[in-house]
């Protein structure tokens, strides 16, 4: 059953970024982090590639949100447009203290299709290139960073800079219909988003190196296999509500503790041994005491199989 009630999903209306983004304010041990690319302001121009939206909404009760990529007529293929509402959405995320998980989808049978074509050959210079890249390389770094359990739900293809957007997530499940595809090799270039790097991190080096020079579909059951995705949405499911009840098992205790745990899973993946530890030892002192701890001692708690 869906943890979702109507009455209590928020719509988020997120501004149209007309600012210029500050650095990396994250609350949580990410701001310690090797920093992503500079942001200095210079991707304003992304607005002028419109079309599409993402989508979120926010259940404060159950702590789940679900974003939603929103451009269906172009299989939701992502939009500069869509880039700045993505990266909004992020920083909203980052201050969520209520929040446990996030699922992230597309609009349709479909989950993306990478950059938006339209833009991209209207950008091939060198200059709108780099801006793009590092712009999504912040966004989606931090979103990787965020303190919720985060899962793509793929129906469909996940293609290009869709693949790389689904291993920004902390898991993947995906449809029967689903697949996942680096075709970034057969246009003439490599990964521009982060994903070059988070997928050699997922499935080691040798099965980065065919999957990225190949350009080859990825089907459910070998992305399973190795451990790319981590299930398969039973045939018949609404996808938001299969995947809801699927991360229900990672989203049981208090917002504070399944934060916790992310923070020191991202810090023993990103950090140094000593400031992963001194991050886990901070963890630990923020929680311990906290209302879940004292309950969990005062019911005398035991963990039979
Ligand atoms: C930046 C880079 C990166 O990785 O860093 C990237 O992402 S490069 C982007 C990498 N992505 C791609 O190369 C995907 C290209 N798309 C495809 O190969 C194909 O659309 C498939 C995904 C195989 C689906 O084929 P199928 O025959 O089912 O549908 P279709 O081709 O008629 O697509 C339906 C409509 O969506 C549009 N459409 C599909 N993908 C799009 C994209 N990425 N950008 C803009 N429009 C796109 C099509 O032009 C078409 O619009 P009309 O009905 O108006 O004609």
């Amino acid at each position: 059953m869906a943890l979702f009630c109507s009455s209590i999903i928020k719509r988020v209306v997120v501004p149209k970024l007309t600012r210029k983004l500050v650095g990396c304010h994250l609350h949580t041990c990410a701001s310690r982090h090797a920093a992503a690319p500079p942001d200095d302001g210079s991707h304003l121009w992304l607005s002028s590639f419109g079309g599409g939206a993402v989508d979120l909404t926010k259940d404060d009760v159950s702590g789940l949100a679900v974003l939603t990529l929103n451009n269906p007529e172009r299989l939701n293929a992502v939009t500069g447009n869509m880039m700045l509402q993505l990266a909004d959405i992020v920083n909203d995320l980052k201050e969520w203290k209520g929040g446990k998980a996030l699922i992230v989808h597309g609009k349709g049978h479909t989950f993306c299709t990478g950059a938006d074509l339209n833009m991209v050959r209207n950008m091939l210079d060198s200059k709108h290139g780099r801006e793009m890249c590092a712009f999504m390389h912040k966004t989606l770094t931090e979103l990787h960073r965020l303190p919720l359990i985060s899962v793509t739900a793929i129906d469909g293809p996940a293609i290009g800079g869709g693949a790389e957007l689904c291993t920004a997530t902390d898991f993947r499940v995906m449809t029967e219909q689903a697949h996942i595809r680096f075709v970034q090799a057969l246009l003439g270039i490599v990964p521009g988003w982060g994903g070059g790097t988070r997928l050699t991190r997922l499935v080691g080096r040798t099965r980065a190196l065919d999957l990225l020079s190949s350009g080859r579909a990825i089907s459910p059951e070998e992305a399973v296999e190795m451990g790319l995705a981590n299930w398969m949405i039973p045939t018949g499911h609404d996808v938001v509500e299969a995947t809801t009840d699927w991360v229900q098992k990672y989203t049981k205790g208090k917002p504070e503790v399944v934060r916790a745990v992310k923070n020191v899973v991202v810090a023993g993946a990103e950090m140094s041994l000593e400031e992963s530890l001194a991050e886990e030892a901070e963890q630990f002192v923020n929680v311990w005491g906290g209302p879940a701890h004292q309950e969990a001692m005062l019911r005398n708690a035991r963990h039979k199989k």
